[in-house]
């Protein structure tokens, strides 16, 4: 079996007195990729906040690489690897898209040219200002961007949210390269549950904070009566 790259161990985390996950385990191995389903509010970007460090952990155990990162400062877990896409589209708006990049960029295989091979808008926009790009490029240079700190893990929340079909197409195609190609670990907050499981190779459903289903996302696609029953689908034949 693959080593665990990043590990949550029977973590119970939330605001305050509020808890908003419990109870959750999972594992996503090296060159792993796994989809994080569920209703709104069922606690998906927490457990990526959680993953960061901007949400504190009050018991169990966050594990990257094999090394207990729970109290470890999110920039510190930036730098080990972990590497978070917020849903907030985050690039400088007053910098070119190449100064975008450059700004972001740690030594690693990802550089400039890997990283407009896989978007190549982005090389045809480099010296667009980031105010300039429409929503769907600025969600490939967040993406991007992140990609030049050269993490070992990459947290996608929501990436596709509000995009025209033409670039959801642009970036899921970039996102299956990443993964499929590039051997990219990476985990994906997704709506479309169908989008994520096509691009996943894992995938867990949380309700109310906790993990409900995990399953190949192969099977949880031919699953139909658990993905009515925790996500409301009702997904057509075939
Ligand atoms: N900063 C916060 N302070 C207190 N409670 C919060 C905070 N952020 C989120 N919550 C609560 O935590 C719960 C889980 O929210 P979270 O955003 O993780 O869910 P989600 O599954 O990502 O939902 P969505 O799909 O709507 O983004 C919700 O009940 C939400 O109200």
């Amino acid at each position: 079996m693959a080593e665990a790259l990043l590990e949550f161990r029977d973590v119970r985390s939330g605001y305050g007195e509020a808890v908003v996950l419990d109870n959750v385990s999972f594992s996503l191995p090296e060159g792993g990729s796994m989809a994080v389903l569920g209703r709104n509010g069922v606690g998906k970007t927490t457990l990526f906040l959680t993953a960061m460090g901007f949400v504190r952990v009050s018991r169990g155990s966050v594990f990257y690489k094999g090394q207990d990162i729970s109290k470890v400062p999110s920039y510190k877990r930036a730098r080990l690897g972990v590497g978070w896409v917020p849903q907030e589209r985050d690039i400088f708006p007053s910098l070119t898209v190449e100064e975008n990049l450059i700004v972001a960029a740690r030594p690693g295989r990802w550089e400039l040219n890997s990283v407009y091979g896989l978007f190549p808008r982005l090389k045809e926009r480099r010296a667009n200002m980031g105010n300039q790009l429409s929503g769907g490029e600025q969600q490939m240079l967040t993406i991007a961007r992140t990609l030049m700190t050269n993490p070992g893990v990459l947290l996608l929340d929501e990436p596709f949210e509000g995009l025209a079909p033409i670039i959801v197409e642009e970036l899921t195609d970039a996102v299956r390269t990443m993964s499929e190609r590039e051997g990219m670990a990476l985990m994906l907050v997704e709506q479309h549950a169908e989008v994520a499981l096509r691009l996943t190779k894992d995938a867990i459903i949380i309700e109310r904070g906790s993990i409900a289903h995990s399953a190949t996302s192969a099977e949880l696609l031919e699953d139909r009566d658990t993905l009515e029953r925790y996500l409301g689908l009702k997904l057509g034949a075939g």
